[in-house]
């Protein structure tokens, strides 16, 4: 019995992105991008990993899409990798790039699996890289450039996009704190290049709403609950704080046309606020079809004199985690889906990623019971589910990930795919929580 049923028209999918799954780095014309250069540097990566081969999906999508299909997952995410269509960021066109693009959608709807495609999942072209990367505004018309091309060669095929991914971990991991490509250690070139991410996503949104195409076009957040570690008023005002940086920054430029005022203030006395105008606000406020958002996990953060540039530090407790460390803590998704339809106008929303890193095990029957994953997908679903029935406009969730896949600065340690991969062999095992989730799907949503 479907104890909790979910809408009619809800969507079920999974997702990925190209650096993480594709392989084939070098190959049919594929130009360098900023990953390819970022884990060639050693210590930047764990064990110094790479994504040169990660599970040859480049040459593996036909036998992957059939797991989708065996599993009755129809919708996939996934991105399409900047330097495989322009090598050099912008100019010359790869054909076999776009060819092989064309062969995966095709693939997909011929197995009736619907594509949603990210533009971008982090892999800059180097050659942009190389001229100040989202620092330089030729960077957002280049990037304008890449999209209008995409809509024109796959807009009539794709029935969702979605501009950028996570644009806080593009600016402040790969800009602030230096952990993700292209290692830049200093935060006021990062919310630089956050604001000329944020503008060359409402240029496409308005280009997209030219070219009359059918589909929805949207954005991805990564967001989190914030609670703060005491009521005392330091700590209070530091979890307004950290709301503002991971959370507000972005959700209000882009639905509400204007920075946050607190975080101006506060960016402005640190001497990191980018500089920008009323014409870009207007640019970055383009009406968007729905908003994606990636959550993992809340984050508790306390007052910290000591800590740069906000003085707010997070706290580790000492709660069940995922093997990224993460506490696992489902009411959080629930707290950020109502937070988000009272603040921001009931937006259609999108969980474009939600999942979990295990250490899993093959079996001595060449199984994976990932017993615990299911209990972290169950979990967040039901607060999923809590949402809707509380008035949430909640229209789909894509679990994070297909694969297990190339984990960033992680490497390969850190499994987040409901689909086993044996890097060596490039076996698929398809996990227990895949079949779960298959159940899921099959019954639109969870039985007790
Ligand atoms: C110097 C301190 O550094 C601390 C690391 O801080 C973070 C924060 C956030 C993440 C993070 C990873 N993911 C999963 C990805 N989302 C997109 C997709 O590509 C998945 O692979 N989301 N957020 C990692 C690390």
């Amino acid at each position: 019995m479907v104890k909790y049923k979910f809408p009619d028209d809800f969507i079920w999918g999974v997702a990925t992105s190209a650096y993480q799954i594709e392989g084939a780095y070098n190959k049919d014309g594929k130009g360098e991008n900023i990953w390819d250069r970022f884990t060639s540097i050693p210590g930047n990566i764990y064990k110094n990993h790479n994504g040169n081969v990660a599970c040859d999906h480049y040459h593996l999508y036909q036998s992957d899409i059939n797991i989708l299909k065996e599993l009755g997952i129809k919708n996939y995410r996934f991105s399409i990798s900047w330097a495989r269509i322009f090598p050099d960021g912008y100019g010359k066109v790869n054909q076999k790039g776009i060819e092989y693009y064309r062969r995966l959608i095709n693939a997909l709807l011929d197995k009736g699996i619907q594509p949603a495609i990210t533009l971008y999942h982090w892999d800059l072209p180097q050659e942009l890289q190389d001229i100040g990367g989202w620092t330089n505004k030729k960077v957002v018309d280049y990037f304008v450039e890449y999209a209008e091309l995409m809509f024109k060669e796959f807009g009539d095929l794709v029935p969702i996009w979605i501009t950028h991914n996570e644009p806080w971990v593009v600016s402040i991991l790969g800009h602030a704190w230096g952990v993700h490509a292209p290692g830049i250690k200093d935060y006021k070139i990062a919310l630089k290049v956050a604001h000329n991410i944020l503008l060359s996503h409402g240029k496409v949104v308005k280009l997209y709403r030219s070219m009359s195409l059918k589909g929805k076009i949207g954005i991805t957040l990564n967001l989190s609950s914030i609670h703060s570690a005491t009521d005392s008023e330091k700590d209070l005002l530091a979890a307004k704080i950290y709301d503002g940086f991971m959370n507000r920054w972005f959700l209000d430029a882009i639905l509400k046309g204007s920075y946050p005022e607190d975080m101006k203030k506060l960016y402005n006395e640190l001497n990191i606020l980018p500089q920008f105008s009323d014409d870009d606000m207007k640019i970055i406020n383009e009406r968007i079809d729905f908003l994606g958002i990636n959550y993992y996990t809340r984050s508790v953060v306390k007052y910290d004199e000591n800590a740069y540039p906000l003085k707010v530090s997070m706290l580790d407790l000492d709660n069940p985690k995922t093997d990224m460390g993460w506490e696992i803590y489902p009411k959080g998704l629930y707290e950020l889906l109502i937070n988000l339809h009272k603040n921001y106008d009931g937006i259609d929303i999108l969980i474009t990623e939600n999942g979990a890193a295990f250490n899993d095990i093959v079996n001595y029957k060449g199984k994976v019971v990932d017993d615990y994953r299911i209990d972290y997908l169950y979990r967040h679903l039901l607060e999923a589910y809590r949402a809707i029935c509380d008035g949430v406009n909640l229209k789909g969730y894509y679990l994070w990930s297909f694969l297990d896949n190339f984990e960033w600065a992680e490497g390969y340690s850190k499994r987040f795919g409901i689909v086993f991969v044996d890097y060596n062999t490039q076996k698929r095992i398809i996990k227990d929580s895949a079949y779960w989730y298959s159940d899921v799907i099959k019954n639109n949503g969870i039985t007790e």
